[in-house]
Order: C-alpha cells, then sequence, then structure tokens
C-alpha cells in the first residue's frame, strides 16, 4: 500500500480536526425490519468526518445491515438517517459515497485496469472526463498497491487482491465518505497492516471518513471512534482510549465483554 511504514495507532485530533465539523452521518431512532422482525433496534448515533470510525459486534449483531441502510440499498429502514447532509441513499451521494461489500464486487473476466476503467466510466461519462478518468484509476490503482497487476485478469487473482480490486473501484471519484465492510476478512497480518495505513493516509492525507466494519476486536484499537454492536444495539460510541478509561480495562476486547455483562445485568434487573 501507499505507506506501509506508519504506524498502526491513530493519530491524535489536530486542533484543526475536521471531526469538530458536522458529523458525516448522523442517525436518531434508525430501526430496520428484516424477515419477520427488526434487527436494528431504534439506533442513535454518529460518525465525525475525516476520521475513522469502527464498526464492531460480532457476527449477526446487524453491522451489514446499518451499513447498507447508510448507502441506501436496504429496504424497511425507519428513523432518520442524515449522510453528509442528505437523506441516506439520496442521488446527490452517489459519487460522494464509496460502498465495499463483503463479497468483491469485480468482473472476473476483465482485467484489473478495465474494471476501473469500467466503473470510473459510470462514475464519469462523456469525453470531457477522458483525463480525469484516466487519473482517478491510476491513482486507485496506486493507492491498493495494484499498478503492477493492471493488466491481470481478475478472475486470476488472490482473495485478498480481488478485494483490493473492490476497495479500488470504491475509491473512484475520490468519495468523501467509504463504507467498507469487513475488509480484512481473510487477509494475512501483512496486507491487512498495509490496508489499515492506507485507511490512515485516506483520512489523514484526503480528509475522507471511514467507517469500517470488523469483527475482530483487535483492529478496534486502529480506529479513532468505534461503535460496539450487540443484537442491533449500540453498547458504547467513544473512542479506543475512553472506553479502555471508562470500563477499567485493559484493551477494547475486554472492555466489550465488560459493557455486554453490563448489559445483561440491567436486562435481567428489569
Ligand atoms: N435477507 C435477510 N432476511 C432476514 N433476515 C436477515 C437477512 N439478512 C440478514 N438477516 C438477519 O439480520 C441480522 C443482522 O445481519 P447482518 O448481516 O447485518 O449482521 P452482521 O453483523 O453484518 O454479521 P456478519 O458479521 O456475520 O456479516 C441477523 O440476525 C441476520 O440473521
Amino acid at each position: 500500500m501507499n505507506k506501509p511504514s506508519e504506524s498502526s495507532s491513530p493519530p491524535p485530533a489536530a486542533p484543526t480536526s475536521p471531526s469538530a465539523l458536522a458529523p458525516a452521518v448522523r442517525a436518531t431512532g434508525l430501526t430496520v425490519v428484516r424477515g419477520t422482525g427488526p434487527v436494528l433496534h431504534g439506533l442513535d448515533f454518529t460518525v465525525p468526518r475525516g476520521r475513522i470510525t469502527g464498526l464492531l459486534g460480532p457476527s449477526g449483531c446487524g453491522k451489514s445491515t446499518l451499513l447498507r441502510a447508510l448507502v441506501g440499498t436496504q429496504a424497511k429502514v425507519t428513523g432518520d438517517l442524515t449522510v453528509l447532509g442528505h437523506p441516506a441513499g439520496a442521488p446527490p451521494l452517489r459519487s460522494r459515497v464509496g460502498y465495499v461489500t463483503q463479497a468483491p464486487s469485480v468482473y472476473l473476466d476483465l482485467t484489473v485496469r478495465q474494471n476501473l476503467d469500467y466503473f470510473a466510466a459510470v462514475l464519469l461519462p462523456g469525453r470531457a472526463a477522458a483525463a480525469r478518468r484516466h487519473e482517478e484509476v491510476e491513482q486507485a490503482l496506486t493507492s491498493v498497491d495494484l499498478t503492477s497487476r493492471a493488466d491481470a485478469l481478475a478472475g486470476n487473482l488472490s482473495g485478498g487482491q480481488l478485494g483490493r480490486v473492490s476497495l479500488a473501484v470504491a475509491l473512484l471519484g475520490t468519495p468523501e465518505l467509504l463504507v467498507l465492510d469487513e475488509p480484512t476478512v481473510g487477509l494475512d497480518p501483512v496486507l491487512r497492516r498495509d490496508l489499515w495505513n492506507l485507511f490512515h493516509a485516506l483520512a489523514a492525507d484526503r480528509g475522507t471518513t471511514l467507517l469500517v466494519s470488523s469483527h475482530v476486536m483487535d483492529e478496534a484499537e486502529r480506529c479513532h471512534r468505534l461503535l460496539l454492536m450487540r443484537e442491533g444495539e449500540i453498547l458504547a460510541d467513544d473512542s479506543p482510549d475512553g472506553l479502555r478509561t471508562r470500563t477499567r480495562t485493559a484493551t477494547v476486547e475486554e472492555a466489550f465483554l465488560h459493557l455486554v455483562d453490563e448489559a445483561n445485568a440491567a436486562r435481567s434487573a428489569h
């Protein structure tokens, strides 16, 4: 990736931190019904601008559903969900929000560059945008460190490389908000570190807001902010330091378990 030598810990917020601006995402009473019942239960949270927010919680707690609601692809959403000043899914957001699903969205019978050229043409159509498209494709390839595989058929890439092509597609058009659903699943530790370094570079250099889901608690330590989820509810909305201090624990994983115990105790007291 483009800055592999960076440290994995989040840098301190600068005095003019973009997080002081209006949040990139604001949810109030966000409820989603899937199948026979609600899977998100009236959530209230914000995602600060220009920072990396980790959405963490066990499998099935509702992370993907929340991300889908945010990008406007989820049905049966109620409550208020504002993204970059617009209702989630509104047309003006299409070029301002990049979304990477868990399954790579890539054409296997095209090369890496052909995939990017295709999506760039959808995003930035017309002859007049040809130079900009070329620039965006080159920049996206460099960001995910796939320039040397640009002419490889996507179907011949490894799972990790395919994931990076998907990420490169989401980077086209330099979106202000990147929504990434478990982007590091199945990656080896070196690739995982490189990807996190790229996320930090995007936040620091371009002011990109990143919302990254994961069920691996040690990734929480790499985020500026955390939304900890369980069973369709938000258990905590805090920084990793704030969480550890508040729960008097040494790791975010211990903090999470502490909050789960607290929530269970509160439930059985009622
Ligand atoms: N198409 C569907 N119809 C009905 N229920 C669904 C559907 N998809 C998901 N669910 C349910 O919604 C809940 C939340 O699922 P979701 O995929 O959002 O969780 P997740 O935290 O992203 O899980 P994972 O980490 O395994 O991807 C789960 O209980 C799941 O069973």
